[in-house]
């Protein structure tokens, strides 16, 4: 028997990918491929038909796409009774929920939606949220590639609302800031009241700084994925978890506890 007949055994995993030419889907396909309890059964680009996956018995999809097809592809996966691992960006809560209500209609089926698989992401994201009472000053510093598609990043995002929801918790007002005569864009986005500033520049892959500050001193909490395989842990993590959990799985969080 050789070594992907042996893969294909019914213990194995039938993965397929979607965005499988891209950098994180190429990663995604030899990280399968190298796992042994996983077999990678089909791979999807933008001209090949999402149908082959299903035909090819895909019980798990990996979507690695673009924020303007990935609703889609999820929604023919849930549709097809297809689980899915997604790590595309662009998921805004009227996203999310729409995969809610296409999920209520497939309660069998199991959706993972991370928007940052690299384990250091998730805990620099976890210790921003903890950290976010004491301050009452917070920007975040997003850094990526130059040839990334969104700004700010998924990762960003999600801190700003993860430490949104701390500062209101806490009862923080809003962050200081006595800026009047502002050139647009020099400080970055307002998302719920957190400024989020994107770096482009090439040589990075993908960074981010979380800044805060009270009277005296600053707290700097950093990530850095210098390697798209610094996610690949968090998606095969994510592949042999999702079958287990039917519904919607939001960060790599509860698949780490
Ligand atoms: N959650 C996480 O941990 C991470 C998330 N990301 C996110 O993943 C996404 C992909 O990033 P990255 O790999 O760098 O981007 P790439 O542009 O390298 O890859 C995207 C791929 O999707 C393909 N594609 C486009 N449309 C379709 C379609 N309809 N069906 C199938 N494939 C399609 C593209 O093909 P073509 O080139 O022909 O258009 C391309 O190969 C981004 O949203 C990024 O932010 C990235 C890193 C980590
Ligand atoms: O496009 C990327 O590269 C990345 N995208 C994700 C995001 O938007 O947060 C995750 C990571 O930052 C890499």
């Amino acid at each position: 028997m050789t070594d992907e007949q042996e893969k294909a055994g019914p213990e194995s995993i039938k993965v397929g990918v979607l965005g499988a030419g891209g950098r994180m889907g190429a990663e995604v396909c030899r990280a399968v491929e190298a796992a042994a309890d996983m077999k990678l059964v089909a791979t999807v680009d933008q001209d090949d038909w999402l149908v082959n996956a299903a035909e090819a018995g895909a019980e798990v999809l990996v979507d690695f796409t673009t924020p303007d097809v990935v609703m889609d592809n999820l929604h023919w996966c849930i549709d097809q009774g297809i689980h899915a691992v997604v790590g595309t960006s662009g998921f805004t809560e009227q996203r999310i929920e729409k995969v809610r209500g296409w999920l209520a209609d497939r309660p069998d089926v199991g959706v993972v939606i991370a928007p940052n698989f690299g384990l250091g992401a998730v805990l620099m994201m976890q210790f921003a949220a903890r950290a976010a009472r004491y301050f009452e000053s917070v920007e975040i510093v997003e850094q990526h590639h130059p040839r990334k598609l969104d700004a700010p990043s998924g990762t960003a995002m999600h801190t700003a609302r993860l430490v949104a929801a701390a500062r209101a918790e806490a009862g923080l007002g809003p962050v200081p800031d006595a800026t009047t005569d502002e050139i647009a864009g020099a400080r970055g986005a307002d998302v719920d009241g957190v400024r989020v500033h994107a770096v482009r520049a090439t040589g990075l892959v993908a960074h981010q700084e979380v800044l805060f500050g009270t009277t005296g001193e600053t707290l700097t909490i950093r990530h850095d994925s210098y390697d798209r395989v610094s996610f690949m842990p968090g998606v095969l993590l994510a592949v042999r978890a999702v079958r287990n959990r039917p519904g919607l799985t939001l960060g790599l969080d509860a698949l780490l506890d």
